[in-house]
């Protein structure tokens, strides 16, 4: 009997830490083996949730620990002990930034990993979680091939007007510059749309990645001509607790009449800001869509219009706009924010189907809107382990 590959692909974010486990030969036989995630890492109730390959529960626990060192290795005993008599042979990450350096997946060495120490400032939420994953893994499987999937990657293919910020020119060829994230979210729907409607393989999509980070992505022909995120992950439409595009003066101003320093700063802007900021309830858009709270509805306003305003300007990017796709955590389950954004796209041709909507079908969109809306779920692990094998299979990288 031939022996059974596993692949481990983590996605190590900044309150959560997602893992897939596939199997199979190679990327085009892959199959979902396990699944799960360690949610509210850094609260005093993080839940490690584990599915098989059928969604039927396979673990489901409050842990004790809070630290994500040990959070770290309590998931990897527990994924070592499920692999049932395959071989883990390979790991693949998402990682947040890869800077100027990393335009597409890398295996990772010694090397890598200071290189990506280096981008901790560029994705401070982020980065460093990515990277513990990685050196986790390295202790408990030494010799395991490991590979970094850079959120970034995918926006490579955009022209210079997308990716330059209006500042001296110096400073842009240091790498002061715009990257763009979600990028496995977004390659993953480009491969998916043509299968679910193949006269759009050429159109002109937006793409709404609406999870508690959030940024869209101007597709055309498969390839991303712009997007709402910048150097950091910051930018873009109001998050869970970012509070997307804001004045820079807002900053200046802080710094020097209220005396903030830079870390405070920086806990206000990844931490403290969009839905959790201006609700002061929850980042969690489940809560707020239940909550009877002024402030609460006053958060959903603020996204919705935030989506929808810079929604209409990445149609401008691309010159025109033929289909909208909805993906990610809010994308996915949100009937009422793909409304009232649907709503305020109107005047560019969208118009939903209420029961459609509703029912979360995948084609969402009136029999009679010029432009087709979709709701397509997000799998930036599949992506991942299909990178992963992909890389590890060229001999020079
Ligand atoms: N049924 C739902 N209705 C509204 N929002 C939802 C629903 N399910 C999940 N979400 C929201 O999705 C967000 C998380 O999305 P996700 O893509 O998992 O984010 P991330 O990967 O960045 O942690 C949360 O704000 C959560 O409230
Ligand atoms: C880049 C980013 O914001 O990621 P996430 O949505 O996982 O926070
Ligand atoms: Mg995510």
């Amino acid at each position: 009997m031939s022996q059974r590959n596993a692949y481990l692909v983590i996605n190590a974010g900044s309150s959560s830490l997602k893992f897939c486990v596939f199997q199979g030969s190679d990327a085009a036989d892959l199959e979902v083996a396990f699944t799960g995630q360690i949610s509210g890492i850094g609260t005093q109730q993080a839940r490690f949730e584990a599915k098989d390959a059928h969604r039927h529960p396979l673990a489901s626990v409050a842990l004790s620990q809070s630290d994500r060192a040990a959070l770290l290795g309590y998931l990897l005993d527990w994924i070592g002990g499920q692999l049932n008599g395959s071989v883990l042979v390979a790991a693949g990450h998402r990682v947040v930034h890869g800077g100027t350096r990393f335009s597409a997946p890398v295996r990772v060495t010694p090397a890598v990993l200071d290189q990506l120490e280096e981008l901790i400032p560029l994705a401070p939420l982020h980065e460093p979680h990515n990277i513990a994953a990685i050196r986790a893994l390295a202790e408990s499987y030494p010799q395991l091939p490991q590979v970094a999937c850079f959120d970034t990657a995918f926006h490579q293919t955009q022209p210079w007007q997308s990716q330059t910020f209006a500042i001296p020119r110096a400073l842009t060829a240091e790498g002061v510059r715009r990257y763009g994230f979600h990028g496995l979210s977004y390659e993953y729907i480009a491969h998916q749309l043509p299968r679910v409607a193949p006269e759009l393989a050429d159109a002109r999509v937006l793409v709404c990645h609406l999870g508690s980070g959030a940024s869209l992505c101007a597709m055309a022909a498969g390839r991303s001509v712009d997007t709402t995120m910048g150097f950091t992950a910051l930018d873009g439409v109001p998050m869970g607790t970012r509070p997307g595009s804001i004045d820079p003066g807002v900053l200046i101003y802080l710094m020097r009449e209220k005396g903030l320093g830079v870390d405070e700063i920086e806990t206000l802007l990844y931490h403290k800001s969009g839905m959790l900021g201006v609700s002061g309830i929850s980042n969690d858009m489940r809560e707020l869509e239940g909550s009877d709270a002024p402030e609460a509805a006053e958060a959903v306003e603020l996204f919705c219009h935030g989506v929808a305003k810079q929604g209409a300007a990445l149609a401008a990017s691309m010159g025109g706009l033929d289909a909208v796709v909805f993906t990610a955590g809010v994308g996915e389950n949100s009937a009422q924010v793909r409304s009232r954004v649907a709503e305020r796209l109107e005047w560019l041709g969208v118009r939903l189907d209420p029961a459609a909507n509703r029912a979360k079908a995948t084609r969402i969109s009136a029999a009679d809107s010029r432009v087709p809306v979709f709701v397509i779920p997000t799998n930036e692990e599949q992506m991942i382990a299909r990178h992963t094998i992909a890389c590890l299979s060229t001999p020079s990288r």
